[in-house]
């Protein structure tokens, strides 16, 4: 069994949790609270360009100009397509998108890029490519997933936000870094495949807490306190 079909079979119930969450369910079932999504949009703004900085740092630590490439393709991605399942949020809850744009992260979004900012500063390119997987994994699934169990039509309001994810498109890109991660770690010592597993586990725990937090509309304690970036 490949080193990341070992690391998807370990996290199967976080998977399954996610797949449950009422945020994730509710988008199939068109029952998610507006004010959660506009509380997933502020943080993810904030999350993709994080994600973005982290990409560079992956960028800065590949050896082979086909990782330099494909780093440099996702970070062109995220500018230009994740925009698309975010404009069909805004658009439901009738809000524009630059009114949600430039909020502090709420504190499990803030940890979330703080665990890969640190595996990406710290740990080697196998590592943060361990960290990053989680984020395009479980939307990938979470398409699948949707669109097996709600068969939306195209007048499904969250239509495009689905068929975004469960797509062939994505798919590739999932798959591209698990052929990457696979081959690092079968070159690595058993030490290091700790850390991926770890580094793993925990974003995939902290996806898990992203839809929570927006659900509940989680915040800081003494907001006023909290100094905007
Ligand atoms: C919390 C959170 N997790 C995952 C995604 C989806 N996503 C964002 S960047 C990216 C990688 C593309 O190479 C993917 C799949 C999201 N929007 N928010």
């Amino acid at each position: 069994m490949s080193f990341t079909q070992q690391l998807r079979d370990e996290n199967q119930d976080i998977f399954q949790a996610i797949f449950n969450h009422p945020f994730v369910d509710g988008i199939g079932k068109k029952d998610v609270p507006n004010e959660s999504i506009a509380h997933y949009i502020k943080a993810d703004f904030e999350y993709l360009n994080a994600f973005m900085r982290i990409y560079g740092i992956a960028l800065s630590k590949s050896n082979k100009r086909e990782d330099i490439r494909f780093f440099g393709e996702q970070i062109q991605f995220v500018l230009n397509s994740e925009s698309h399942p975010h404009h069909n949020f805004c658009d439901y809850i009738g809000v524009g998108y630059e009114e949600l744009q430039g909020h502090p992260l709420p504190p499990t979004a803030d940890h979330y890029i703080k665990h890969m900012m640190y595996h990406a500063q710290i740990g080697s390119l196998a590592e943060t490519i361990g960290a990053l997987l989680p984020c395009p994994w479980t939307y990938l699934e979470i398409g699948y997933a949707l669109m097996n169990k709600y068969k939306p039509e195209k007048h499904h309001p969250f239509y495009p936000w689905i068929s975004f994810y469960a797509d062939e498109r994505f798919g590739k890109i999932v798959m591209e870094m698990r052929n990457r991660l696979d081959e690092f770690a079968e070159n690595t010592s058993r030490d290091e495949q700790k850390k991926i597993k770890e580094a793993f586990r925990k974003s995939c725990q902290l996806e898990l807490a992203f839809w929570e937090m927006a659900y509940t509309c989680e915040d800081w304690p003494m907001k006023e306190l909290v100094i905007g970036r």
